[in-house]
């Protein structure tokens, strides 16, 4: 199974906010807020929709701040790969609430609480929370890190 998926961190006044997920792959961690793409929906309108659906805010401006790949193994096959779009929001509308899927909470940027999250995160979103651009790809084993690359995104001039 191929999936395309988005995430997207909210920053303001040197914290960033993020869902502890209630549900679904990841349940118990905390990550950004986000989902997959729906059939005809292109990405930003994807992760727009997420924000509203899981914590009622609308995000503004989003900035694209790069793709990860998550390929997950079973068994020595491949059972399923994850595109993700990764995006910053500096502004936004309305007010972080619970949802049945996402209790948001809000963490300093430098206290983001990375033993309780997907332990790819702690090797890209640093970066990306200041504010480089990054590609990654991540193996798994049974969802378990095996293997991982980060790169920077520079642009050439
Ligand atoms: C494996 O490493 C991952 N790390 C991080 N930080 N985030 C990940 C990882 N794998 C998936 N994700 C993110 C990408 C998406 O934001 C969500 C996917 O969540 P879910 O499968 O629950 O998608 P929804 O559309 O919200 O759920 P429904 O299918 O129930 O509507 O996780």
């Amino acid at each position: 199974m191929i999936f395309i998926e988005t995430l997207v961190y909210v920053v303001r006044d040197g914290r960033v906010l993020l869902i502890r997920k209630k549900r679904g792959l990841g349940a118990g961690y905390y990550n950004g807020v986000g989902g997959k793409v729906e059939e005809g929906e292109d990405v930003v309108s994807a992760a727009v929709r997420e924000c509203r659906e899981e914590v009622g805010i609308t995000p503004k401006n989003l900035e694209w701040m790069g793709l990860l790949e998550f390929w997950n193994y079973e068994d020595g096959r491949v059972e399923s790969v994850h595109f993700v779009h990764v995006f910053l929001a500096r502004e936004f509308d309305g007010v972080p609430r619970e949802s049945d899927e996402a209790e948001p909470v809000w963490f300093g940027v430098n206290e983001v609480p990375y033993d309780n999250m997907w332990s790819d995160d702690v090797m890209w979103l640093p970066k990306v929370l200041s504010g480089k651009k990054v590609y990654a790809r991540f193996d798994f084993d049974h969802w378990r890190l095996i293997g991982g690359q980060v790169f920077e995104l520079v642009r050439s001039t």
